[in-house]
Order: structure tokens, then sequence, then C-alpha cells
């Protein structure tokens, strides 16, 4: 037997769908129920057919939680019994569709509705209404594609591909516009933006002004709403000057006349010292949308991403108020992290839609994937230890690294988290400028902070595959594993190392359990991830670990022997000399 959930939505309303398949022998009646069974999700359904058939119930299990298991079972005692399945739905995907135009430099237009949606988490699906030429310092040249070919997208697109809400960016001529609005009659969706694009920032023109008549009469009407810039609005009310906040307003009421649900009239172009302030209306009520300006030339976009983020957020099902308010908070952060990013030449740049470009700019950056060379000597911290031996962190870690060791884990359970970040971005410059990969010891956001190299984790602490998600796939993440169904979880969960251990008792982690040298082999021997031993491993003992005769046993992980002592470096070396002289032997 089968169980399934499937969803879809209607008059913007969840309603779950349960799915069975089941074999019957006889007419029976049959139980569905929650477990721990309650009542409350219990519901019955009468059978009409005999044999393997599929049911589908219809909105009677609005109390079934995702992923909680569902017992079948029937009244009748000859039937074979009961079954219990899992209630994994498969999950349908929030949909916005932009019909845009493309921006080659791919600050604006449909890329970026591409990225505000990727980073909204919403799929994004594209029908290209133009191409343009376009760079920071303006548009150099469009070229818009035939008519029949965006009908031929938005077949293609709306016919098969569930929808959510439509965005609409640059559209150049009255029939794409005409072509839009019959494709929407035929495959009707959940809420229409309309951003009416006409006159970029730069003052360059994306559409004709003859098409500002059957933006008016065909699509205004339908739009749940429209966000036009100051220019914009001033064109679709026949060339108004807008120049307060209080002009905003006036268009804002005039716009809303034309036949949408909603007006959002954007003051991104209002001059500075003026905050970013735009004005919603919703027929009745208006209310500013204050927000800071941010000082940046960077804002090359900002309006085909508000209008794509407007049309995610509905598209995950918040309210238009709500979704206008996420919309603008994301382009707000987006310009504050982009503020100083340079890209093209130009007076108006791009932002960062996903906050990651700046990761990239840092000169310290490892910029080196993981190489399974760097466990070889891997130091983990002790701010216990300094404290006894009466120095800092960076003058360890500095210490631990001029002494040979390859990587370097933070390792702190007692420090505040702010002083955490601190700490790991001054160990970060160390270990940066020798080359050396900083790793932080269990905590994900400490690492993102930070923007070190990675992550190491116990069994009780996140899962590696979360931490994966986290982090993205650039990042190392080591997990510690003390048997081989644990290697093999780490691998599955995409950890790139694993640390092994304890190999023999330590005092620095007490009550833990040792796995001896034979646990150590029987680990890396299945693991199909490079292994570094952990666990009461000195200068003397180093070569019965590394001459266990596994090839992808790397190294070895030291607390104490580098740092509870008077002279990190010369412990350091010791130890490097040690385990360099086994990896060349077992080599
Ligand atoms: N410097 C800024 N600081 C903060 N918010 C801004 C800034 N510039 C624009 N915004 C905001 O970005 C959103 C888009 O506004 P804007 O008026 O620039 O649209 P637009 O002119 O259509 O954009 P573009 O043509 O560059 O894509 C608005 O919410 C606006 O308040
Ligand atoms: C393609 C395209 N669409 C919209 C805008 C508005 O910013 C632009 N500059 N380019
Ligand atoms: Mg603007």
């Amino acid at each position: 037997m089968d169980i399934g959930l499937e969803y879809r939505y209607e008059n913007e309303v969840l309603i779950p769908t349960l799915l069975v398949q089941i074999e019957l022998e006889s007419k029976t009646k049959l139980l569905l129920q929650r477990r721990p069974s309650c009542a409350q999700g219990a519901t019955h359904f009468q059978t009409p057919h005999l044999g393997t058939r599929s049911y589908r119930i219809e909105g009677m299990i609005p109390t079934i939680p995702v992923r909680s298991p569902l017992t079948l079972c029937t009244n009748n005692s000859s039937i074979r019994p009961t079954t219990t399945a899992m209630c994994t739905p498969t999950h349908r995907v929030p949909h916005v569709l932009t019909v845009a135009g493309s921006d080659s430099g791919a600050g604006a237009g449909i890329q970026a509705d591409l990225k505000a949606c990727a980073a909204l988490g919403v799929y994004c699906s594209t029908v290209v209404t133009a191409v343009t030429a376009q760079n920071t310092v303006g548009v150099q040249g469009i070229h818009p594609v035939p008519e029949t070919f965006v009908a031929a997208q938005l077949r293609s697109v709306l016919s098969d591909m569930q929808v959510d809400v439509v965005k609409t960016g640059m559209i150049p001529s009255i029939g794409m516009v005409k072509i839009l609005c019959q494709s929407l009659q035929e495959f009707p969706v959940r809420a229409l933006v309309v951003d009416p694009v006409m006159v970029s920032t730069s003052g360059d023109v994306l559409a004709d002004s003859s098409i500002v008549s059957v933006l008016r009469k065909d699509l205004l009407p339908v739009a749940d709403i429209v966000t036009p810039n100051l220019k914009e609005a001033s064109i679709l009310l026949g060339g108004v000057p807008l120049e307060t906040v209080a002009h905003l307003r006036s268009a804002a009421k005039l716009i809303h006349d034309l036949g949408p649900r909603y007006v959002l009239v954007k003051g991104g172009d209002l001059p500075a010292p003026f905050d970013a302030v735009d004005i919603f209306f919703d027929g009745q009520e208006y209310h500013e949308l204050l927000g800071p300006r941010v000082e940046t030339r960077n804002t090359h976009g900002t309006g085909c991403t508000l209008a794509s983020s407007i049309a995610a957020g509905l598209a995950k099902g918040l309210s238009m108020f709500e979704a206008v308010q996420v919309a603008k908070r994301f382009v707000e952060s987006a310009l504050h992290y982009s503020k100083n990013i340079s890209i093209g030449r130009g007076v108006q740049g791009p932002f960062d839609h996903l906050l990651k470009l700046k990761q990239n700019t840092n000169s310290f950056s490892l910029r080196r994937g993981f190489d399974k060379s760097d466990l070889l000597l891997y130091a983990i911290t002790d701010s216990r230890m300094n404290k006894k031996w009466g120095r800092s962190m960076v003058e360890a870690v500095k210490a631990s690294i001029k002494g040979g060791a390859t990587i370097i884990q933070l390792r702190e359970k007692e420090v505040e988290t702010g002083e955490f970040v601190e700490l790991a971005l001054a160990c970060k410059e160390i270990c940066h400028s020798k080359g050396v990969p900083l790793i932080i010891n269990d905590r994900v956001d400490v690492a993102l902070a930070s923007n070190a190299d990675g992550v190491h984790v116990g069994q009780s602490d996140m899962q590696a595959r979360t931490v994966r998600a986290l982090l993205g796939p650039d990042k190392i993440i080591g997990v510690s594993c003390k048997t081989e169904e644990q290697a093999l979880q780490a691998w599955n969960d995409g950890a790139d190392y694993i640390g092994c251990g304890g190999v023999f008792p330590t005092s620095t982690k007490e009550n833990n359990r040792t796995i001896g040298l034979d646990g150590l082999k029987a680990v890396c021997l299945t693991s199909k991830l490079p292994v570094v031993a952990i666990g009461g491993i000195s200068a003397d003992n180093v070569p019965s670990v590394m001459e266990i005769g596994a090839a992808n046993l790397r190294g070895i992980a030291v607390v104490s022997a580098l740092f509870d002592h008077d002279c990190i470096f010369s412990e350091t070396m010791k130890m490097y000399s040690a385990v360099t002289h086994c990896r060349s032997r077992t080599k």
C-alpha cells in the first residue's frame, strides 16, 4: 500500500489530498488515523471498489501534519490488516513566472528576477520579451523577441508548470501586452504583479510610450499590484511631474483608479536626502513604507527586484502588504550588503541578491578547496590551557602554525558569541596569511559570520547534512565518528573528513569512550572519507597510530600535546616531525 499527500491551492487555501493505493479483496470500510491514534485525526471512508485501486481523498485530512505516520486499518478482520506508511508529501515549490527583458549586465530584468526568487526560496521561470545590450553605463541596444515566440514561451510554461504568480517587467510592444492578457485568461494564476517598466533609473527608455494606453486599458485592470517608479507613475498619468511624497500619494490614488487592486509607487528615485520612501495604497488606506537610503552607486535593478520579491512573497502565501514589506526589507538588506562592491565602470552598478559575492573579494580568503593532506597535523585549540600558560589564543595559533600545524580548529566552550566571532576573525587572518585552513568547532553561525573555512561537528551536534546546506559546497565539514555506521553516515551527509577516536584515553575529553587502535583501523578501512585520528595522541605513540595500515588515515589531531605546554612552537615541531616521518614510511 502507498500513502502520499498532494497539495493544491483553491481560493488561496491549501487543500491537501490524500493519495492511497491499496489492494482490497472485498468491499470494506477503512479507518485512517494519525499515530499515536487521535480521534481528531481519524477519517473513515468507504471503498467503493475491489482490487488494486488508487483513491484520492480530498480535503478530509487537514489535521494530519506533514511527515506524520498514518495508519490505515479496516473493520473487516478477514482482510489483511493494518498498514502504516509515512505520510511524505512531494514538495510543490512556490513558483513565479517572470515575463520581462534580459539585461546583459545582469543587474536588472530577467536576471534580477531569477536571483531575487532564488534568494527568497521560490522557483522562477522566465519568458523573455526582449534582449537588451546593457551595462553599468546604460542601455546600448534593445532587440525585441518576436511576438509569436513570446506567445510560445508563455504557452510552454503556463500549460505545464503550475505557476502561482506572474510578474511582468519590460514588455516592449502593444502586441505583447495583448498576448500576455490572452495567455492569462487561458491559464489563470493566483496573482499578477505588474512592474510597468518604461524608463530605468539611468533614464533609458525601455518601452515605447505608445504602450501606455494598452497598459492602462488592458493590463492594469487585471493586475493585483502595479509598482511604478517616479517617472513611470508620471507617464501613466499623462506626464504630471512627481517630486514629493505628497505627489506620490496622489499618484497612487489616480493609478488605483485605473483598476489594479493595490498600487506601490516607488520613491527610490526621489533625490537624497529623502529616505527611501514608497507609497502603498490599497484603495482605502495609504501606507508610507520608509527605509533608510543606502549610500551606494549599486542600485541598478532595485525596481525589478522589488517586484519579483513581492511576487515571490505572494507565491509563498503572504498577504499583499506582508509581501511588499518583506520585499522592501530584502532590497534594503541586499543594497546594504553590496554598497561597496565594484562591478563595471559606469555610474550605476548591480547589487548582490544572494549576499555572497564579497566572500570572494576578501584577500585573506583561502581560495582553494579542501586538500586532504591538510589533515596531517590538526591542531585543536583550548582556551583553558592558554589561560593556564598565560597566553592569548592568537599567540597560541601563531606558534602552532609556525611549528608546522597544517590545519587549525578553533574550539571554544566558554566565550560569548560576539567574542567567539572576533576570535575567529583574528585567527582566520593568521591562518590565511600562512595558507592554513581554519575550522570552527560546532558553531555554524560563527563560521558563517567569520567566513572561516569550515565546521567540525560531533555526533550530538547539528547533522552534517544540515551544516552542508547552510555552509554551501565549498566549505570544509568534518564529523567525529567512533563507528563504521557513523562514518558511512558522514559520507552520505556530504562531509569532507572524519575525526576518529578517542584512540587513547585523554584528559581533554573526560567520559569519552576510547575505541583503541583496532576501532580506529576498522573505521578507516570502511570509511570512504579521509580520517584524522584523535584522542590521547603524543609524539611517542604517533607511530603506533600512523602505522595501522590504512591509506586514508591522513593525520593526527591534537590538543594537549601542543597546547598544554610552555613552548607550543617546539612541541608542534616535535609532533610534526614524528607524523611526517611516519607518513613518508607508510606511503
Ligand atoms: N539607495 C537606496 N536605498 C534604499 N532603498 C532604495 C534605494 N534606491 C532604491 N531603493 C528602494 O528600491 C525599490 C525600487 O525603487 P526604485 O524607485 O529605484 O525603482 P526603479 O527605478 O524601478 O528601479 P530600477 O529602474 O533601477 O530597476 C524601492 O523600494 C526603493 O525605495
Ligand atoms: C531588461 C530590463 N528590464 C528592466 C529594467 C529596469 O531597471 C532594465 N534596466 N532592464
Ligand atoms: Mg530606481
